[in-house]
């Protein structure tokens, strides 16, 4: 979730002509690259700049373009000279100060107080079953069909419900939920481009922490904000949650159908997997490395320096792209494949690397394989819709925009 909500700072708010001028001589394919065309299909362009600008000025972003894996992971181990603590960056705008907005020691304290049940056991364990209810749930209203659109049908009422359940926001129903999540989401979006956010998102917000607060005075010792509120005060334990709320709505609705496009796009590859299960892991890891959800994460240098061979101002915004590091040819042989049995893709980093590392990166992967293992079981000849084609879209959210399948009929 560059991090999460666009994973977001402000783009567009800082004009320096003067430096970009100069910087579209040194950097030329920066200079002819689009937002659009970053949006909309990103890696022929990201090929490019890796192979011969790996860090490049970028005036349609403001700021610099990494694309080279090693360099991706050189900026994102390094928060005190790249951070994410900048007034520009949106999400605080909107929610207040969060682990994804701070680094070092006031990062480690905000993170602390939730990490507790997003570790591999605990993931198991407090997670598989709810999963693997509510994803039956799910299937079984869609069975009879013999068709949906399974974004909005499927992948998006998963991914809040179990961000409802993570939350331990009990009272609270899961279109709430969503609605809330709607209108800070275009609170955030408005304020990226620059716009004067409407009053929604602040209501919305305000809703969000009272129900927050009524959780934590429940005291049901079960739920994640009870404990997160025993060493946080109540502003932080709500803006961590909205943080995680953000985290794992979009990432997760995009990580579930992208992956599942992949898989019915190459059906050589899902004959594998129905072959053998333990391959889906690889699948859901190959799929991560060529569309990662969350496509950048965005950093702000505190310092004069240098990356690779090329000099960065303090201030300037770092934007690493985690597409174009994940095809990065001098890791990943034959990148633009997609190949379940590739030995190293768990080299990728859709979940990010160093201090802010995605803290429910496990829970993503074990949601998104019983997803996807209950729809490969329960909808028989499940197929892409051909006449409704779709490919991942989105600057920083990548997913499609709608991912229409078929499947047979129960007789
Ligand atoms: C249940 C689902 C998820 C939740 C609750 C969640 C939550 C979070 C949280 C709280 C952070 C901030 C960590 C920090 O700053 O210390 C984070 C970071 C991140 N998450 Fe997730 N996440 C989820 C799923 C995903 C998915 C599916 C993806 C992408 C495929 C993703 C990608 C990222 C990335 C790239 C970051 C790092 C942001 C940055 O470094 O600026 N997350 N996530």
């Amino acid at each position: 979730m560059t991090a999460v909500v666009s994973l977001g700072c402000d783009r567009f708010s800082r004009a320096r002509p003067e430096f970009v001028m100069s910087d579209a001589d040194s950097f030329p394919l920066g200079a002819a690259t689009t937002l659009a065309e970053l949006a909309d299909d990103p890696h022929p362009r990201l090929a490019l700049l890796r192979a011969h600008e790996p860090v490049s000025w970028l005036p349609e972003l403001d700021g610099w373009l990494v694309t080279r894996r090693d360099l991706a992971l050189s900026v994102m181990r390094d928060a005190e000279t790249f951070t994410v603590d900048d007034p520009r960056f949106s999400t605080a705008q909107v929610v207040g100060p969060s682990m994804l907005s701070l680094d070092g020691d006031p990062h480690s304290r905000h993170r602390e107080a939730f990490t507790a049940p997003f570790r591999p056991r605990e993931v198991y364990d407090g997670f598989a079953s709810f999963i693997e209810e509510e994803t039956d749930r799910l299937v079984t209203a869609l069975e009879p069909a013999g068709a949906c659109e399974l974004r909005r049908a499927f992948a998006g009422p998963l991914a809040v419900a179990v961000v409802t359940h993570a939350l331990g926001l009990f009272d609270t129903p899961a279109a709430t939920v969503l609605s809330w999540y709607d209108a800070i989401v275009k609170s955030v979006s408005d304020i990226t481009a620059g716009h004067e956010a409407g009053p929604a998102g602040t209501a919305a917000y305000r809703q969000f922490r009272a129900a927050v607060e009524a959780t934590v005075a429940e005291q049901d010792p079960s739920s994640l904000l009870v404990s997160a509120a025993g060493r946080l005060a109540l502003p932080e334990v709500a803006s961590n949650a909205a943080v995680l709320m953000f985290g794992g709505i979009e990432t997760t609705e995009g990580m579930i159908t992208n992956a599942l496009l992949q898989l019915l796009q190459h059906p050589d590859q899902l004959d594998l997997v129905r072959e053998d299960p333990r391959l889906l892991d690889g699948a859901i890891e190959e799929s991560l490395r060529l569309e990662p959800g969350a496509a950048v994460v965005d950093r702000y240098a505190t310092r004069d320096t240098v990356l690779g061979q090329t000099a960065i101002r303090r201030g300037d915004l770092v934007s690493v792209s985690l597409t174009g590091a994940n095809r990065d040819p001098d890791v990943f042989s034959d990148p633009d494949r997609f190949d379940v049995r590739r030995k190293n893709t768990r080299l990728q980093l859709a979940f990010a690397h160093g201090p802010h590392y995605c803290l429910a990166a496990h829970l993503a992967r074990l949601e998104t394989r019983i997803a996807l293992q209950r729809l490969l079981q329960r909808l028989p000849g499940l197929r892409l819709d051909r006449d409704r084609p779709t490919a991942p879209h989105g600057l920083v959210f990548r997913k499609v925009p709608a991912l229409h399948v078929l499947w047979h009929k129960p007789a």
